[in-house]
């Protein structure tokens, strides 16, 4: 058993979707009008009372609560301390539809802007506070958590996103402000949490402040020291679990070690080298550590010599050391077992949530020098090392062949000239960025394909009858450069990992993305290979339905990267460059098979950005070489496009500009056009896509509005450099919606091409 008072094993954070998604189904059933509130909640809370038996039985000493939400924990903490914006209290609607509607936005109240959480697939809704923002303990659902949780007979250990963190991730909605300004505004209203949780018996709450695993500022520290000296001092409050991870923690080390707060999560799997600075801070001596040695983010079975060594060091320096994940669980998939089709080899070099609780537990065991046997958990680590798999004497041969001229092409000016020579295209040419609606018709038949009830040729007519609509469509709206639609794709990732050697798919292994949206990150194992062409087929019979070009539609290496569970056993600069070496072949079969345009998404490129400046340039020089070497093998007359969302470009506009794509699509409806001038300043002089309409919305813009957005746009791009396109994929998106939308884009386009300039 665990000291008393101490922690002991955790987790810091466990997956809520369900293990077969029934979160999801439950909320897009309630959204869609057909179940009430209460058959939500009742299936939330079965889901919250299965985690906390399943964590109980498996023998961990403390259990997380409010781990559970209904779409994202910020946006809950923004409605706990009743800091949502006025646009959604004033609709007068439930507490639960006024969170949906801040999540999802109604006709007159957008959503809540959405990004990416650090450097996660995972998005989080960003909270808008300004100089007049005011916090009060307005929800309690953290409370009613821990009453459903002692009625189970657990006393759990509540999860909240801590405030500094909280108030950093908040945008300002006045120019000027820093919500760390409202920092003393808001910590009565956690220590109103706080001593109502006491009340409930609660003995240790646990806060995240992972926004320090990132640079920050003297006054953010000097925020972070105050904010937990404040919060400590209350008497009547359990005790204080600060978790920092994504990386170590820097100066906030010495800061929440020095801060009378009893407990401090370390995660000792992203940067190993933090180990040795954590154990350095002697203030550690009067706090329970918990040694985040199990890796939350990626799903291998953990070392468990690397990582109980890496605990051990800790022992000397702090008051106790228990062992927990290094982040949450929320991005890695429930179970590894569930997956009965998997090969049994590389399944037994596999953790999911589940096993990694069950890792904690016995790796907490063995720090505390019981006797438990490590031994199949030391060969399932021997094997994968060992494996052919992970060594393909080609794959090696030809990235050790590389040269520098692999990743460049002629001067782009003039690829722009045998390109229009080629295309002919009009100025402010229109095209969209992929996908089209992804129907119920459509996603049935890749169902039915999958289980067999669909054979080859039934699934390869439906798909080419969805082709045919989507290009007849793109004609009659008049788009320049079409596309094929990406019906036959389940994702843009998985839908490549599944023709790639090297990479192994799941079938039930979801993971969070944003609300009810999931995916299946692939699991990229060994040395990479493309055996045969991924998606000649389907644009080659795009193509042939039509005599304006088609364009080519690949996933790039660094968002195949991003939005797998990779390797950890060599740089990521290695796997870049087989799975770079992948894409280059099909771009070079596209071009053979007679496509014209071949657009390489790379949305995930802002994603990787390494959370820590002194990281970045190392970062660029392996990311940017991976791009230009997957795109530069095509001929001068062959158009290369690539495509960006879902981030802010600030921090990655050199790259954008170096990775020598021929044109660029990229998010810009929210921001107003405003990546165009810093597009600008970074010397960016290429073809430029900026998104006119925001796809996430179901909102359908009018003509003007667009005439308007371009007219914006012209003013810092030329008309032969601007393109004409939306923001994303319209794969979320209805026909309704889409079709619409689309037609005043072209007519926006051809207005402005019949004025003088
Ligand atoms: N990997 C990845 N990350 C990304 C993005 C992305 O496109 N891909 N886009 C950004 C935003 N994230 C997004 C993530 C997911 C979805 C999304 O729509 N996901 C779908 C699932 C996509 C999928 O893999 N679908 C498969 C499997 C569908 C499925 O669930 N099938 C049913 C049965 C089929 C049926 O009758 O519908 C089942 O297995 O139970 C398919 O369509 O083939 C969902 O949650 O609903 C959208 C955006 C950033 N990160
Ligand atoms: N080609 C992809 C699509 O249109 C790009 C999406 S970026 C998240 O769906
Ligand atoms: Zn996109």
């Amino acid at each position: 058993m665990h000291a008393v008072n101490t922690i002991g094993t955790t987790v810091l954070g466990y997956p809520r979707i369900g293990p077969a998604r029934e979160l999801k189904r439950a909320l897009e059933a309630y959204w869609a009008g057909t179940t009430t509130e209460e058959e939500l909640q009742t299936t939330a809370r079965r889901l919250r009372e299965q985690t906390w038996t399943t964590l109980r039985d498996q023998g961990l000493d403390s259990i997380p609560s409010s781990t559970f939400s209904f779409y994202d924990q910020v946006l809950d903490t923004t409605a706990l301390f009743g800091a949502l914006p006025e646009r959604f209290t004033r609709l007068g609607l439930s507490p639960l539809d006024t969170y949906f509607a801040a999540a999802r936005g109604v006709p007159d109240a957008p959503a809540l802007e959405m990004t990416k959480w650090f450097d996660t697939n995972y998005h989080y809704l960003v909270p808008e506070l300004g100089p007049n923002s005011r916090f009060a303990l307005t929800g309690t659902t953290p409370i009613d958590e821990v009453r459903e949780a002692r009625a189970l007979g657990i006393t759990p250990r509540p999860v909240l996103v801590g405030p500094v963190t909280f108030l950093l991730l908040a945008k300002a909605t006045e120019p000027g402000f820093s919500p760390l300004e409202l920092l003393d505004e808001l910590l009565p209203a956690y220590a109103e949490l706080l001593s109502e949780l006491a009340d409930e018996g609660v003995e240790w709450v646990q806060l995240d402040e992972p926004a320090f695993a990132a640079d920050r500022a003297t006054s953010e520290f000097n925020a972070l020291t105050r904010a937990y000296h404040w919060l400590a001092k209350e008497k009547h409050r359990p005790k204080l679990l600060v978790a920092g991870y994504f990386g170590g923690l820097g100066r906030a080390l010495g800061v929440l070690a020095r801060s009378p707060i009893e407990a401090l999560a370390l995660d000792l799997v992203t940067d190993a080298s933090f180990v040795d600075k954590a154990a350095a801070e002697g203030a550690l001596r009067d706090k329970e550590v918990l040694a985040g040695i199990v890796d939350g983010r990626n799903i291998w079975r953990t070392d468990p010599d690397v990582a109980l060594a890496r605990a051990a060091q800790l022992k000397a320096t702090a008051a106790h050391v228990s062992v927990s994940t290094s982040c949450s669980l929320l991005h890695v998939p429930y179970d590894v077992e569930a997956e009965t089709d998997f090969n049994p080899r590389v399944k037994n070099w596999l953790a999911f949530a589940q096993q990694k609780v069950d890792e904690v537990v016995l790796l907490g065991r063995a720090l505390n020098g019981e006797n438990v046997d490590l031994n199949p958990a030391r060969a399932a680590v021997a094997d994968r090392a060992s494996a052919e798999e992970l060594n393909d004497a080609g794959v090696r041969a030809r990235v050790a062949a590389l040269q520098p001229e692999d990743t460049v092409r002629i001067p782009y000016l003039e690829r722009a000239a045998a390109q229009q020579k080629s295309l002919n295209l009009p100025p402010l040419p229109t095209t969209t960025i992929g996908s089209f609606p992804q129907t119920s018709e459509v996603r049935r038949a890749r169902a039915a394909h999958r289980t067999g009830k669909l054979d080859d040729n039934a699934y390869r007519t439906a798909m080419r009858t969805e082709i045919d609509r989507v290009v007849r469509l793109q004609e009659d709206l008049g788009l320049d450069v079409l596309v094929h639609g990406e019906p036959e794709r389940n994702d843009m990732v998985q839908y490549f990992a599944e023709q790639l050697t090297g990479f192994a798919t799941t079938d039930f292994g979801w993971v969070q993305s944003y609300g009810s949206r999931c995916v299946r990150p692939p699991i990229l194992f060994g040395d990479v290979s493309r055996p045969n062409p991924m998606t000649v087929g389907w644009t080659q019979y795009a193509q042939s339905r039509t005599d304006r070009p088609v364009k080519g539609m690949l996933t790039g290496p660094v968002t195949i990267l991003a939005w797998s569970f990779v390797r950890d056993d060599q740089p990521l600069t290695d796997t870049a460059r087989q799975v770079a070496l992948a894409v280059r072949d099909e771009v070079a079969d596209l071009e053979a098979a007679g496509i014209r345009v071949v657009q390489v998404d790379e949305p995930a490129l802002r994603e990787l950005l390494p959370l820590h400046a002194a990281d970045r340039e190392a970062y660029f020089d392996w990311a940017v070489p991976a791009f230009r070497l997957a795109t530069s093998g095509a001929a001068a007359t062959t158009q290369i496009h690539t495509h960006m969302c879902y981030s802010e470009f600030g921090d990655v506009l050199p790259a954008i500009d170096a990775l020598d794509a021929d044109v660029t699509s990229i998010e810009a409806a929210r921001s107003k056009m405003e990546v165009l001038a810093d597009l600008n300043d970074a010397g960016f002089a290429r073809g430029v896509g900026p998104g006119v309409y925001d796809i996430h919305s179901p909102r359908v813009p009018d003509q003007t509005e667009l005439t308007s957005l371009v007219r914006t746009a012209l003013s810092a791009v030329p008309a032969e450099r601007l393109w004409i396109n939306p923001d994303c994929g319209l794969k979320t998106r209805g026909y309704a919606e889409v079709e619409p939308a689309l037609r005043h884009l072209v007519g926006a386009a051809r207005e402005l091409r019949a004025e003088p300039r």
